[in-house]
């Protein structure tokens, strides 16, 4: 690791009355993995929206590399988040397109251009997720779920991106196709250098792909440590949240 790639300091984001960040402060070495955990609705897809300025924060500051993103201009934002790769949620595939056109959609934002090398392009990034060109023809819908995310994922890296935003990889999946999303998260971050944070609820997958995990609540960032401190963390905050107790100072 060296040197930090994502620094907040102080960022607050308000959507009219509901304070949703309320002064969070974090970073993010290169190279590191990083898992942001807390309840839903605690403003975690928030604040990735905001590294990748499409929120605008009513304070604060947000470096990427150095360069501030809170009131950069597009053509500068534009810039860096062509440092990001971006699994969302639900995978986010467009159905009418074949899985090779949904792998390289970010490199030909959606236009026709040399198919051969698209669908070139298309098979090495599967075969980075342990995908076959079997499926290069099919429609997301023809897929299972973990091959679902596999595929999103083979987009999200086809770029080539420095750092990685995860959110909730392993929602929806059994717990051994969750597994292997987690193994390739891990498998990018070490092999490829990249530099990850992943958003999740499935403590399993936070212990596994991260290095470092951070709680939200409340706005702030109540606790970070590295991922064996998880469950020795004396923060009752995240004893109550990592042991899904319905009793303690969550409410
Ligand atoms: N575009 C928006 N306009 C108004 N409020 C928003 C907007 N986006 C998010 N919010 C509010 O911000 C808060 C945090 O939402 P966010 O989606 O970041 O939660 P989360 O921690 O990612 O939850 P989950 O784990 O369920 O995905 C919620 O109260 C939500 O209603």
């Amino acid at each position: 690791m060296s040197g930090a790639k994502i620094i907040l300091a102080d960022v607050a984001k308000s959507f009219g009355d509901n304070v949703v960040l309320d002064g969070v402060s974090l970073e993010v070495e290169s190279g590191e993995s990083l898992a942001v955990i807390g309840q839903s609705g605690t403003g975690k897809s928030v604040l990735i929206k905001c590294v990748l300025g499409l929120f605008r924060p009513e304070r604060g500051s947000i470096l990427v590399d150095g360069d501030e993103v809170v009131g950069a201009s597009e053509g500068k934002l534009a810039r860096i988040r062509k440092k990001f790769g971006m699994l969302f949620q639900g995978g986010a595939l467009f159905d009418s397109l074949p899985v090779w056109r949904n792998v390289t959609f970010g490199l030909t934002q959606g236009r026709f251009q040399n198919s051969a090398r698209m669908r070139a392009i298309a098979e090495e990034n599967l075969e980075r997720v342990g995908l076959s060109r079997d499926v290069l023809y099919l429609r997301p819908s023809e897929l299972s779920g973990g091959m679902q995310k596999r595929v999103a994922l083979a987009r999200a890296i086809a770029p080539r991106p420095e750092i990685l935003f995860f959110d909730e990889p392993t929602t929806g999946l059994d717990p051994i196709r969750a597994d292997v999303i987690n193994d390739l998260i891990v498998s990018l971050v070490e092999e490829a250098g990249i530099t990850a944070v992943t958003i999740t609820h499935d403590m399993a997958s936070a212990r596994k792909v991260a290095h470092r995990v951070a709680m939200l609540y409340g706005g702030r960032i109540i606790w970070q440590g590295p991922r064996d401190r998880l469950y020795d963390s004396g923060n009752p905050y995240v004893d109550q949240f990592v042991q899904g107790n319905a009793e303690g100072p969550i409410q």
